[in-house]
């Protein structure tokens, strides 16, 4: 049963941006199409309303607007976990019975913020949770933003329940990733949280990932992870400092949403700005954002043909489409998605 489920889970997540319009609403439109962009790049799953999806600073309604967009363009194509993680835990509570009601697959959730909570409170925080729907659970571990460091024992009274069957791991440590994986068993699902170590947590025993800058280059963590599979680990390190030179650049703006989004908009992939008090793009970084988006399209090209097997040869495919795509402005992202997602 849990084996099933290690199998029905692992792989790689996009931590999904959430998509405003010009005035910073929810767009339901966008929405769908950033989703269907996603449906046709190889990756395993959506992260919906977490820390790239700005989960935290959107009201319940809102969340629930971005679910249902998702979930109406991809359920059954795409693996949906939904980030439910809310201050209070009736509005967590209530998201829970949404993401269900709407057909997700998961739902997952961070510690409640603000508050200096014990152990025992954000246990019963994410109790409440698990016990309102009969979907299995992921426990978001982040606690560079939420202060909180969860414990291996709080760790292993979670994963002993049926329904709770794993962890993101956002802080930077492999070894405690590894030692939640050992507390959490065989059949414990890790997902790695940083992207810059994405290969590292994979070596260390993380199941998949779920990422923030996923979203501008799904095709390169589909490639990497596909590496590691096959037991590429040379390439693999190649491909993975390919991609943190990419990283390094995209967190040198004043938002890495902010850039991410405006990448995404070049590819014909309408977002809106990041909602403050993350910062707006700057014009003056307009520029450089689109030479960035180049380099990462040709990075796709070059790598999507590295990956071995049947998912090296889809990756050729999308290569390709993508070479064509280099130099052209605007749509011609969008419609190479359209496309592939026809073919799938
Ligand atoms: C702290 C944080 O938000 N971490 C994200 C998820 O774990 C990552 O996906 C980062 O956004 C990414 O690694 C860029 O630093
Ligand atoms: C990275 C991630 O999981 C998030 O943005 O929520």
């Amino acid at each position: 049963m849990a084996t099933a489920l290690i199998n029905q889970f692992e792989g790689i997540y996009i931590a999904l941006y959430s998509a405003y319009d010009e005035n910073g609403e929810v767009d339901r439109e966008r929405a769908r199409q950033l989703a269907r962009y996603y449906a046709s790049t190889g990756v395993k799953g959506l992260y919906v309303c977490g820390s790239s999806g700005e989960g935290m600073l959107q009201s319940v309604e809102e969340r629930k607007r971005m679910l249902e967009a998702v979930m109406e363009e991809v359920k059954g194509e795409l693996t949906v976990i939904v980030h439910v993680g809310a201050n209070a835990t009736r509005d967590s509570v209530e998201l829970s019975r949404h993401a269900e009601q709407w057909g997700a697959d998961a739902i997952s959730a961070v510690p409640s913020i603000y508050y200096r909570l014990s152990e025992a409170a954000v246990e019963n925080h994410w109790q409440q949770m698990i016990d309102s729907t009969s979907l299995p659970f992921i426990i978001y571990n982040i606690p560079q933003t939420t202060g909180f460091n969860l414990s291996l024992n709080l760790l292993s009274r979670m994963a002993a329940q049926e329904k709770v069957i794993g962890v993101k791991m956002s802080g930077e440590s492999t070894f405690d990733l590894q030692q939640f994986k050992v507390a959490g068993g065989d059949d414990f699902l890790v997902f790695n949280g940083p992207d810059e170590q994405f290969l590292a947590g994979r070596i260390m025993g993380a199941d998949g990932g779920i990422g923030g800058t996923y979203g501008v280059m799904p095709e390169l963590f589909c490639a990497l992870n596909q590496l590691f599979k096959d037991g590429h680990i040379q390439e693999a390190q190649a491909l993975q400092t390919t991609i943190n030179g990419l990283i390094k650049k995209l967190l040198g703006y004043p938002s890495l949403y902010g850039a991410c989004k405006y990448v995404l908009g070049l590819r014909g992939i309408q977002t809106g700005q990041p909602r403050l008090p993350l910062l707006p793009v700057r014009e003056e970084d307009h520029a450089s954002l689109a030479v960035l988006n180049e380099e990462i399209i040709a990075a796709i090209a070059r790598y999507g043909m590295a990956a071995g097997g049947a998912e090296g040869a889809k990756g050729a495919e999308r290569a390709e489409g993508a070479e064509g795509a280099e130099g052209a402005e605007g749509a011609k992202g969008a419609e190479r998605a359209e496309g592939d997602g026809r073919d799938a």
